[in-house]
C-alpha cells in the first residue's frame, strides 16, 4: 500500500512516487517543446504566460510539484530537503503577481541540491543574478517585493500549472518556446512520433531552401 503523506509544520509532503532514469531524459534533451508538443498531440502545453527569465534558459527533468499560497513560498523552502538530482520543482502559486515566490537564492539553492530548473505558476525576483548564474527558471514575471513564510503547501502531490496537471515524476521539457508536460507512460510513444515530426521539419525545410534557390536563379 502506498504511504500516506506525512505533513511537516503546516506543509503536507508526499515522497512515494517514481523517477525515470536520466537516460529517458537525455533522449527529450535533443527535442524542442514545439515539436515535442505536435508530437503529443499539441496538448499538454503549459499556457504562453509561464515563460523563461533569461533568453536562451532551457530545462529537462522530472517534476518535483509543490503548491504554495498566492504570495507564500515556506512550502519551497521546505521542498529543498526532497529534491533529487534532475528533478525539476514545478510551483504552483496561483499566477499571483503581488508577490516573488523565489529570487536568486532559492534558485542557488535549487542548483545546489541538483535540481535541473523550475516553472512556477507565480513571480520571480533577481532575475539578473539567476540569469548570470544560468539557472532555468520559467515564471509569469517579476516582482521586486518579497514572499511571506507562512505556507501552508504541499510537496509531491499533483499540482495544476498554466492549465495543465502536473503529477509527481512527470517528464518536464522547457525552452524558450514554453513548457511541455509528458506524462511517463507516454514517452516511449512521444519520442517516436517526435522523431517523424522531425523528419517532416527538416523536408519543411527543404522545401524552403528549393524555394530560395529557384527564387534567386530567377
Ligand atoms: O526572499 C525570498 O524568499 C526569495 C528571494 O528573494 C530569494 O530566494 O533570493
Ligand atoms: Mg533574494
Amino acid at each position: 500500500m502506498k504511504e500516506p503523506a506525512m505533513t511537516q509544520d503546516n506543509v503536507r509532503v508526499d515522497t512515494a512516487w517514481e523517477r525515470v532514469d536520466g537516460h529517458v531524459l537525455d533522449q527529450f534533451r535533443t527535442h524542442s517543446v514545439a515539436n515535442l508538443g505536435d508530437a503529443l498531440d499539441r496538448l499538454n502545453i503549459v499556457d504562453g504566460g509561464i515563460a523563461p527569465i533569461w533568453n536562451g534558459a532551457k530545462a529537462v527533468g522530472t517534476a518535483l510539484p509543490v503548491l504554495t499560497v498566492a504570495g507564500d513560498n515556506k512550502a519551497v523552502i521546505a521542498a529543498l530537503e526532497h529534491i533529487r538530482p534532475g528533478d525539476i520543482l514545478v510551483i504552483n502559486a496561483f499566477g499571483y503577481d503581488g508577490r516573488a515566490i523565489i529570487g536568486d537564492n532559492l534558485a542557488q539553492r535549487f542548483a545546489a541540491y541538483g535540481a535541473a530548473g523550475a516553472i512556477i505558476d507565480g513571480y520571480v525576483r533577481d532575475a539578473a543574478i539567476i540569469e548570470e548564474l544560468g539557472i532555468p527558471i520559467f515564471a509569469r514575471g517579476l516582482t521586486p517585493a518579497g514572499p511571506f513564510k507562512n505556507g501552508p503547501g504541499t510537496i509531491g502531490e499533483s499540482v495544476a500549472i498554466g492549465g495543465v496537471v502536473v503529477n509527481p515524476g512527470d517528464i518536464i521539457a522547457a525552452d524558450g518556446d514554453g513548457v511541455i508536460v509528458i506524462p511517463p507512460h507516454r514517452a516511449d510513444e512521444a519520442l517516436k512520433s517526435v522523431s517523424e515530426i522531425v523528419a517532416r521539419e527538416a523536408a519543411l525545410d527543404a522545401e524552403v531552401e528549393a524555394l530560395r534557390s529557384k527564387t534567386a536563379a530567377s
